[in-house]
């Protein structure tokens, strides 16, 4: 049951996130065919430079990338749906294109997706703490179990490991990669010292300062201390979306910021009662959290003229793209159900969250599959807010307050006019009302939770449970 306290931790700075991916359409579905989009050009670096520097000049926290590692393969049985209609397919690696970004800008952070079943700890650690120091200190993570059988089949597995083992994985993933980031090497121990040769004093790293960390573990053994030295955040800002039972115990214990998922305000707003009950049970400081969930905006000058660039982009929207990336996600081909047929919930070993939302013994109604996948009042299954800048802003605030979520992650209906619009129109607004903060403070983590005296991880986070934290 969710709590009846209520929330009273929110900052009136919001969160606000562009949320993309390295592909052709991402939650966008069919609108690479509109003649604005640029998307295609997502293998071209300046496409990424000059979105993150339209992102960073206009005071977005952080860009945030979804990735999957396998063919989109559910629907039918086949990848040539996903091909054929360009649900995030072709896809290209998100991190490679993060120094890049970073070279560009001077605020914006950079939410990259990276799974706990494909990587391996110690070699991830490496990665994310080189982008943190790269970027000045403005990396976040999206932790992710993954979800599909493509990505298990040709990473070297028969089979998905079960839901709920890849959280079990993950949790133990996490304690290894906190030990090599928080744990193995001291502050002062990088002392480089350049006395003149022959004096004997000199040093680059003080050996006693870098700890093996000894980790044994059912899935990990990294004997050895972390290979890299501490970056300004040591730990990048830990995201993660997965909310079945499993994934809010996760979310519980390690997120910073939880993209939330729910059928409506209503049932966003009971996972995000969960998600902050359970971790103020393990400890955590409710301050130390925020949710985010995904909207698209669609702005005009006018209300009219939103109206009408609303009804341009639904010509283009592609609802069995919709669908498509919803069997994935779910981990159910729903390629021969009638769109008029209720969602119903099953148990599958892809994400559980995803089709649990729609569950009407979790949001109170019942569902289509057309109501599930293509809402007429939106895109996809983010929450759109149509009209004029004052509008949207007031429906942005409305539903902040309804979901008790602190900010979006905006997607992109056509890139880059979703977020030019947003910029030219809805920011100017929502900045006279004191919901954007003012100016960046420092590293991502300052930036998200303002007030953090240094760039590590909250006190009651549990990276910072050992020794050297
Ligand atoms: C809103 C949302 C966004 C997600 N984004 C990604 C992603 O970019 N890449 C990925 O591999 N998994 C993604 N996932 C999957 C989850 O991270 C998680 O691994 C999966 O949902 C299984 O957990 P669950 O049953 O707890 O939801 C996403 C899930 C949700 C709900």
């Amino acid at each position: 049951m969710t709590s009846p306290t209520p929330n009273t931790s929110r900052d009136r700075y919001m969160v606000l996130n562009a949320f993309t991916m390295a592909t052709v359409s991402h939650l966008n579905y069919g609108l690479w065919r509109h003649p604005a989009d640029q998307t295609h050009r997502y293998k071209d670096v300046d496409y990424w430079v000059d979105l993150a520097k339209l992102l960073d000049r206009e005071g977005f926290d952080c860009l945030f990338i979804a990735d999957a590692l396998g063919q989109i393969d559910v629907y039918g049985n086949s990848p040539a749906p996903a091909l054929k209609h360009g649900i995030q397919s072709p896809l290209i690696d998100p991190l490679m294109l993060v120094s890049a970004m970073a070279a560009a800008t001077k605020s914006l952070g950079f939410g990259i997706t990276l799974s706990t079943t494909y990587e391996h700890p110690y070699q991830l650690a490496r990665k994310l703490t080189t982008l943190d120091h790269l970027t000045k200190g403005r990396m976040g993570w999206n932790v992710v179990t993954s979800q599909q059988e493509s990505a298990a089949r040709n990473l070297g597995l028969e089979r998905q490991i079960p839901h709920d083992e890849r959280y079990e994985r993950a949790d133990e993933f996490m304690d290894v990669v906190y030990k090599l980031w928080m744990n193995s090497w001291e502050n002062d121990a990088v002392i480089r010292d350049q006395s003149p040769a022959g004096s004997g004093n000199w040093v680059y790293t003080d050996p006693g300062k870098v700890h093996p960390i000894h980790h044994d573990g059912k899935y990990f053994r990294v004997p050895d201390a972390h290979v890299s030295e501490p970056s300004p955040q040591r730990v990048p800002v830990i995201l993660q979306a997965g909310a079945s039972a499993r994934g809010i115990d996760f979310a519980a214990r390690h997120a910073e910021v939880i993209f939330v998922v729910g059928a409506d305000a209503a049932g966003t707003k009971a996972n995000v009662r969960k998600i902050r009950e359970e971790a103020e049970k393990l400890g955590r400081d409710p301050a130390s959290l925020k949710f985010i969930s995904a909207a698209a905006v669609v702005v005009g000058e006018t209300e009219a003229e939103a109206l009408e660039k609303f009804r341009d982009y639904k010509t283009w929207y592609d609802p069995i793209g919709s669908i498509i990336h919803y069997s994935s996600m779910t981990g159910v081909d729903f390629s021969q159900t009638p769109t008029d047929n209720v969602v119903t919930y099953r148990q599958t070993e892809a994400s559980q969250s995803v089709l649990s939302q729609f569950d009407p013994a979790k949001s109170g109604r019942s569902w289509t599959l057309a109501e599930a996948t293509s809402p007429k009042e939106g895109f996809g299954r983010a929450r759109t807010f149509v009209g004029d800048a004052k509008a949207v802003a007031d429906q942005i605030e409305s539903w902040l307050e309804a979901s008790e979520t602190d900010g979006i992650n905006l997607i992109q209906i056509v890139n880059p006019d979703s977020y030019l619009d947003f910029a030219r129109l809805v920011l100017p607004e929502l900045r006279s009302r004191g919901r954007i903060r003012p100016q960046a403070a420092g590293t991502l983590r300052q930036n998200l939770f303002p007030g953090l005296a240094s760039g590590i991880p909250a006190t009651s986070h549990p990276s910072r449970c050992c020794p050297n934290s």
